[in-house]
């Protein structure tokens, strides 16, 4: 693609594409306005405009990553949520996502507990504002200096406003196979799926089709993360193991997963204000660690993913999924 080729976005400067997935294409670029402030610019595939469904998530995507205040969640900063003119202006990250990462690679032990974390602790707020991911994978997590942050809202929802089913076979829980609606358990069945793959350095569940993978997560026990790698704490090993129970309601809550990792890190669980936001007053609040067991406790975050982040060249067209259902 050319420059000449780049679409025009008013009040935006589009520099160069750096992905593209099912629905739509990302840019780097800056509002005018800004010129200094790198973004990621996403901008809906014509195909998506035209599917009805396609375009209601693009919108909800838009919505939601604009309402949503959290280190690690992907910040929105501007959009349009419907029509030929629709757009998400986020956070630009640097070094890609999660999955481009591990291609052919295992991460430090170090490094794949601060990145689950953080992932943790962005689910772990939303699961507090009564919302459900449903898609926690690889390939949503974006990371800038070593740290990481959860985005892709198309598929999240608000638990008051009814069930859905979706996800990605790799990471999907039992009770979606048998089409049950996804929940906020049914997230933590997807962080525990992570947890393991990060820190084993192999998926828990494997399969060359979507029965085989059916199959796996409804029937089979992976061994417990500790038998790949000692140095993963009992503790922290047994709520992965929990976190992937085949009932929902023998897994521990997304607080309890990200304090167990904290625990592994030898961190405190800090309090911190949560950033103000579109969403109700009642949803802004402080949180710490004394609060019932859904309570959320969040991570101040000392060198943290900065909104500004540095220049770099990043890989171009996402890895293709096999088993990628339309999300
Ligand atoms: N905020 C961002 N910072 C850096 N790169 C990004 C960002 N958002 C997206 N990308 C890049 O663009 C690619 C495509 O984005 P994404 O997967 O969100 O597209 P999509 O079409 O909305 O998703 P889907 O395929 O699930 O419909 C990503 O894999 C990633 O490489």
């Amino acid at each position: 693609m050319t420059n000449a080729d780049l679409p025009q976005l008013a009040g935006y400067t589009l520099s160069r594409p750096i992905g593209r997935g099912n629905t739509s294409l990302v840019f780097l670029g800056s509002a005018d306005a800004a010129p200094e402030r790198e973004m990621a610019i996403k901008v809906p595939l014509g195909t998506t405009l035209a599917n009805h469904t396609a375009a209601e998530r693009f919108g909800n995507e838009v919505r939601l990553s604009l309402q949503f205040r959290h280190p690690h969640l992907v910040r929105g900063y501007a959009g349009t949520a419907f029509g030929p003119g629709a757009y998400l202006a986020m956070r630009y990250f640097a070094e890609g996502t999660l999955a481009e990462l591990l291609e052919g690679r295992v991460l430090p032990y170090e490094a794949a507990l601060r990145v689950l974390a953080d992932v943790t602790a962005g689910v772990a707020y939303l699961h507090h504002q009564g919302a459900v991911h449903q898609d926690i994978k690889t390939q949503n997590v974006y990371l800038s200096g070593g740290r990481a942050a959860l985005g892709d809202f198309g598929n999240t929802y608000f638990v008051s406003a009814g069930g859905n089913i979706s996800g990605s076979p790799f990471y999907m829980a039992p009770e979606i196979y048998h089409g049950e609606a996804s929940s906020i358990q049914s997230d933590v069945y997807s962080l525990g799926v992570l947890c393991f793959e990060l820190l084993a350095g192999v998926r828990p569940h494997l399969g060359n089709s979507y029965e085989e993978l059916m199959i796996s997560h409804l029937t089979r026990f992976p061994a417990p993360v500790t038998a790949s790698n000692r140095q993963v704490p009992r503790t922290l090993s047994r709520l992965i193991e929990l976190a992937m129970a085949k009932k929902s309601h023998d897994r521990p809550s997304s607080a309890a997963l990200r304090r167990a990792l904290l625990e592994a890190l030898g961190e405190e669980d800090e309090q911190v204000e949560i950033e103000p936001s579109d969403s109700p007053p009642a949803q802004r609040s402080i949180m710490g660690r004394h609060q019932h067991t859904d309570a959320v406790a969040m991570p101040r975050v000392p060198g943290g993913p900065s909104e500004e982040s540095p220049k770099p060249q990043k890989p171009g067209a996402k890895s293709w999924n096999p088993f990628k259902r339309g999300k």
